[in-house]
């Protein structure tokens, strides 16, 4: 356990502070780096390049995204919001149901969600904005914001939620061609007003461990083994911390942030719409490597979801869906048509990462267990 009482807790873009860089003795994993300037305008060589990385990993560095700017502006609003004092924060808590919009704290004395399979709760905390109630901002679509954040609504959030969605947009049309759907497919499926899961998301873990290097306890990780439940992420970070499980590897590899670079990644429902074709990778958060470990970590987020009334199953309209589908056994087939829609997916994702039902499931099959933990 550290205590890092000199180092400022909440202000990740204060001017002069210098965060140490990521230390060369830390092996991480390449991903590819594609320009989404390229993407935007056609390039068929970075589309493939692009389609590679969407389709083995799951991961890849998105250049060029115009996003930065207001980044910045969404670390600003989640420190605004950070330091309210907790009892100020704990008034505008996520509500018990499937949505996971407003304030977050997972701590020892309140935590509800484990980080990893032996169920041990951490201090992260979240600040989850719905895309809906951005969109449709003054009126509420799904709950209310802490002043903090309503002043930062029409210059950062909503501008960033924009951003994120244009992006994202543009992705998602290339999919539907590289599959060979009909154009709009996938957006239909993420119509950006239709109710969802769709959140703008600031994340902060408090140094606790040093991180030297080498396997990382289990017990010692901010965010636990998972998969994301929706479509896409947009992510950016400061510093080290983000693991991936590559493919065939037993071990987890660092990501290394790259400035400028933000993170994109597929999720389930992307996963499930493709008959994985497109990849949902395994990845976690751990403290931050060497010297990084002394800092708060932020990341910001966008992730897109579809609605919470689509049905989840794998597109057959698509050639190369159905071609993948083919290759499979019939139980492996079914595991692409869970026959649940995107809330329903939502509510039983979120069900397993409850303390209560960590436990339960640990007890009735340890392979569950590695099932994944995000929110
Ligand atoms: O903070 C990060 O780098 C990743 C967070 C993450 O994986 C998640 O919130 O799903
Ligand atoms: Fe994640």
């Amino acid at each position: 356990m550290l205590g890092f009482h000199n180092i400022q807790e909440s202000s990740v873009n204060m001017p002069g502070l210098t965060l140490p860089p990521f230390p060369d003795n830390f092996p991480t994993h390449p991903l590819l780096v594609i320009d989404y300037g390229l993407l935007k305008a056609g390039d068929i060589k970075e589309i493939d390049k692009f389609w590679k990385a969407a389709t083995e990993l799951g991961f890849w560095y998105l250049k060029n995204h115009g996003a930065d700017e207001l980044v910045n502006g969404m670390f600003d609003t989640g420190a605004e919001m950070m330091d309210l004092p907790l009892e100020e924060k704990m008034k505008w808590l996520r509500g018990d149901g499937t949505e996971s919009f407003g304030y977050i704290f997972r701590c020892k004395p309140i935590g509800a969600y484990a980080t990893n399979e032996y169920g041990n709760p951490d201090n992260t905390e979240y600040l989850n904005v719905s895309r809906e109630d951005a969109l449709a901002y003054p009126e509420v679509v799904h709950r209310t914001y802490p002043p903090v954040v309503n002043a930062r609504m029409e210059s950062t959030i909503i501008p960033f939620v924009h951003k994120s969605i244009e992006v994202l947009d543009a992705i998602m049309t290339i999919f539907d061609r590289k599959l060979g759907l009909p154009e709009g497919t996938l957006a239909d499926l993420h119509a950006h007003m239709d109710r969802s899961g769709s959140d703008a998301r600031v994340i902060k873990s408090p140094p606790k461990y040093r991180n030297d290097g080498g396997p990382v306890d289990k017990d010692k990780v901010s965010i636990g083994a998972h998969t994301d439940f929706g479509s896409l992420t947009f992510l950016h970070n400061r510093l080290g911390g983000l693991q991936v499980l590559p493919p065939g590897s037993e071990d987890w590899h660092y990501v290394l942030p790259v400035p400028g670079h933000a993170i994109c990644n597929i999720g389930d429902s992307l996963g499930l719409f493709s008959g994985g074709v497109l990849r949902s990778n395994m990845h976690r958060v751990v403290p931050p490597p060497g010297p990084q470990s002394a800092y708060p970590r932020w990341s910001v987020a966008f992730f897109t979801r579809p609605g919470n009334d689509v049905k989840l199953r794998a597109l057959e309209e698509s050639p190369i869906v159905r071609e993948a589908l083919s290759r499979m056994s019939p139980e492996q087939r079914a595991k692409y048509f869970p026959n649940v829609t995107q809330g329903q997916w939502l509510a039983r994702r979120r069900d397993n990462v409850t303390l209560k039902n960590r436990k339960a499931s640990i007890h009735s099959n340890i392979k569950s267990s590695l099932d994944n933990f995000a929110l």
